[in-house]
């Protein structure tokens, strides 16, 4: 159905809408919950990995448009679960879901949502609605599902001009999890699921959760960490107590800046211990503010499974410009020009040249705004894991 801001009829078959912040209103089919739901409308253009990027919580507040026309024709399972937390309120797909095929679905897309409480409207052109974030920047707005096809534009209108946007919104303090865990959880293999990696005697990484991918810790304890998880406000002196070989700061939803009460601090605290940190995303964008730079609001996210990087100096200087094709998922970015002296750019994206990496002089620190853990995604940049864990102890 196409694209308009003209508040067509709604069309007989219609069960969903998704209608935006200045009364733009697309008609589609509802699955998955039934109500509504409000957020800034993104586009994805992975190919794979649906339920990865649906329960990655860096999406939270947020309706994922896929790019890619057919979602949800592989089914769900436990296994690929991102977390468990608040992530993405709904998605926006081109093909009405089909039965499931593959050996490994254990339940229906549609049904996946309905039990995960997200919303999900079909039959969308999705190359209009990608076209349109392209050109006008990401759009408040309410997606909406009614098997009766009742829908009060006005008041949904409202809602999603209403509601504040993502710029200032603080979300890491809302899905972190509120208690400290040991992370034991490695690989994966067909048929034997998850292995368990860790122990006593490995380098200690105390790895803040501000709504992390499991894959990202997993990856660490992989590459030879013993990894505690620790909550999003968890204060300097609580982390210290822990004695850290290294400390991680994981990914997350909402705007890096609104961190800067309880995460900035602490991470400035770290620096100036001198304990070895790696960011990823968010914890990116953190380490930025607390080595003293500025992060903005992106135009258009980078949100796929195919972005190229290239690395520009800094400790990579070895392999100076060799690109990396990499996992994202961000609407704001650390505003390469207002990097301090002895932060250094280490990426920058070859889409738009937007920083996509730092380290900092004289320090075992660094961060890249790229998700090298995949998940969904290519695995080029999996050897950062290595790279950290490699320099403690
Ligand atoms: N994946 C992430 O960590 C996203 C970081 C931040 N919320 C952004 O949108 O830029």
């Amino acid at each position: 159905m196409a694209l308009s801001a003209s508040h067509p009829a709604r069309p007989k078959e219609a069960t969903g809408c998704l209608v935006m912040a200045d009364g733009t209103v697309v008609w589609g089919k509802g699955f998955g919950a039934i109500g509504s739901a409000v957020g800034e409308v993104c586009f994805n253009t992975s190919i794979t990995g649906y339920q990865e990027v649906l329960t990655d919580p860096s999406y939270a507040a947020q309706i994922v448009t896929f790019t890619f026309p057919h979602i949800g024709n592989v089914g769900t399972n436990e296994e690929d679960l991102e977390s468990q937390v608040e992530s993405a309120v709904g998605c926006i797909v081109r093909e009405e879901v089909t039965p499931e095929s593959n050996f490994r679905s254990e339940q229906h897309f549609a049904e996946w949502m309905a039990a995960h409480g997200k919303i999900g409207l079909s039959g969308i052109d999705t190359r209009a609605m990608t076209r349109l974030i392209r050109l006008q920047g990401a759009p408040n707005a309410v997606i909406a599902h009614d098997p009766g096809g009742n829908f009060d534009l006005d008041a949904l209108k409202a809602r999603a001009a209403q509601w504040s946007g993502l710029e200032g919104m603080d979300l890491a303090g809302l899905v972190t999890r509120d208690g400290r865990a040991t992370w034991n959880g490695g690989a994966w293999a067909l048929g034997k699921g998850y292995r368990t990696v860790g122990g006593e005697g490995l380098p200690h990484v105390v790895a803040f959760d501000y709504g992390a991918k499991n894959n990202i810790f997993r990856k660490l304890a992989e590459a030879g960490a013993r990894v505690t998880v620790v909550p999003a406000k968890t204060s300097l002196e609580d982390v210290l107590e822990l004695q850290p070989d290294g400390v991680f700061l994981s990914n997350g939803p909402g705007d890096p800046a609104a961190t800067g009460e309880y995460a900035v601090p602490v991470v400035r605290g770290l620096l100036e211990r001198d304990i070895p940190i790696f960011g990823i995303c968010l914890g990116h964008q953190i380490l930025a503010l607390a080595a003293g730079a500025k992060t903005m609001k992106m135009f258009q996210g980078h949100r796929g499974a195919n972005h190229p990087v290239q690395r520009v100096g800094g400790t990579w200087a070895e392999n100076e410009n060799l690109v990396e094709i990499t996992s994202m998922n961000h609407g704001f970015a650390v505003d390469g020009e207002t990097l301090p002296e002895g932060v250094v750019e280490t990426h920058r994206s070859l889409f738009d040249g937007t920083n996509c990496g730092i380290s900092i002089t004289g320090k075992k620190a660094f961060g890249v705004q790229y998700h090298p853990e995949a998940s969904p995604g290519p695995q080029d940049s999996f050897y950062l894991f290595e790279k950290f864990v490699g320099m403690l102890g």
